[in-house]
């Protein structure tokens, strides 16, 4: 069985089973369910705190894991991405009381608050700044108010917490996060077929969720024009019609750009424009 480490608790949790149970797994109903046996789809889940899916991955005790790149990066383990899951975007930045310090180069000799003591200590190293580095577990925004910190280095998705807080965003961002697929590094196992075979699935949700299958009829002298429109991810159905003059064309287009590319196609010359969603899909 394919041992699959998925995150109990916080951001990651809620959309990672949502995925999971898309994708046609079996998911807990009790949120303290710790594991379930999927047997149809020989897959075993362990619920496990996001912070920790990396330390067993790592350690090679389960086969891959969802969690998020910062979690990854601030663990050290020994771990690495295979599938970009697109969901609890995020990055980590550095933030101060406004007028303090303006970026990394001017921290030497201050004190930064952080639940990514890691990914920190390392990025001040490579910037070859001498500040402090004070862990906490959350809420760090009160770090700086309560003066156990001048900077802190916090996850932002709005921004609303650090304004909410009286704190300015400043510098770069420390690192670009999202929620992501993670193995052992560099460790393709007896279990390789299963780990592709979960990855398609996975890949499947995304597509479906990010694609529309768009189907229009087109005059066969503009079919050239109307697949530049609608190119498709490998190439597009074009098929006759009964009526000689007309082709039938279906081809999948981002979700995101159907409506533009409806009017683009409707302005060609194009008619019978439909669009429906995909459930699921391998490519
Ligand atoms: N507001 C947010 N928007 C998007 N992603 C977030 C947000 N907050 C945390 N994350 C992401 O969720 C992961 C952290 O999950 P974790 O469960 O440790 O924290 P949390 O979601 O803040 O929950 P907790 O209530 O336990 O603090 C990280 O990958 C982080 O980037
Ligand atoms: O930029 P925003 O949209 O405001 O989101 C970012 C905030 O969300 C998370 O906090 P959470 O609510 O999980 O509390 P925590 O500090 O206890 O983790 C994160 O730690 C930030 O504080
Ligand atoms: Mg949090």
């Amino acid at each position: 069985m394919l041992r699959i480490a998925v995150p109990n608790k916080g951001s990651l949790s809620e959309p990672a089973s949502a995925m999971l149970h898309e994708a046609g797994y079996r998911q807990r109903k009790d949120s303290r369910e710790l594991v379930l046996v999927d047997s149809g789809n020989q897959v075993e889940f362990f619920f496990l705190r996001p912070r920790d899916i990396a330390v067993y991955v790592g350690s090679g005790k389960l086969d891959i894991g969802i969690t998020g790149r910062d979690l990854l990066q601030d663990s050290g383990a020994d771990a690495e991405e295979i599938l970009q899951l697109g969901f609890a975007a995020s990055t980590l930045r550095y933030a101060t009381r406004p007028g303090t310090v303006r970026d990394v180069s001017q921290f030497g000799g201050l004190t930064v608050a952080t639940s990514f003591s890691g990914v920190v200590t390392r990025h001040l190293a490579e910037h070859g700044v001498n500040a402090s580095v004070v862990h906490l577990d959350g809420a760090v925004e009160t770090a700086i108010q309560l003066g156990v910190a001048e900077v802190i280095a916090d996850v932002v998705e709005t921004g609303t917490t650090l304004r909410n807080a009286g704190l300015e965003i400043i510098g770069e961002p420390v690192l670009s996060s999202e929620a992501v697929v993670i193995r052992r590094t560099g460790r393709p196992t007896e279990d390789e077929p299963k780990v592709q075979q979960f990855l398609r699935r996975m890949q499947g949700v995304l597509v479906a969720r990010r694609y529309v299958m768009m189907d229009y009829d087109i005059r066969a002298e503009l079919v050239e024009k109307a697949v530049a429109l609608t190119p498709g991810l490998e190439s597009p159905t074009v098929s006759p019609l009964h009526d000689q003059g007309w082709v039938a064309v279906r081809s999948m287009v981002p979700t995101q750009d159907a409506q533009r590319i409806m009017d683009d196609l409707y302005d060609l010359g194009a008619r019978a424009i439909l669009t429906t969603g995909i459930h699921a899909c391998r490519l």
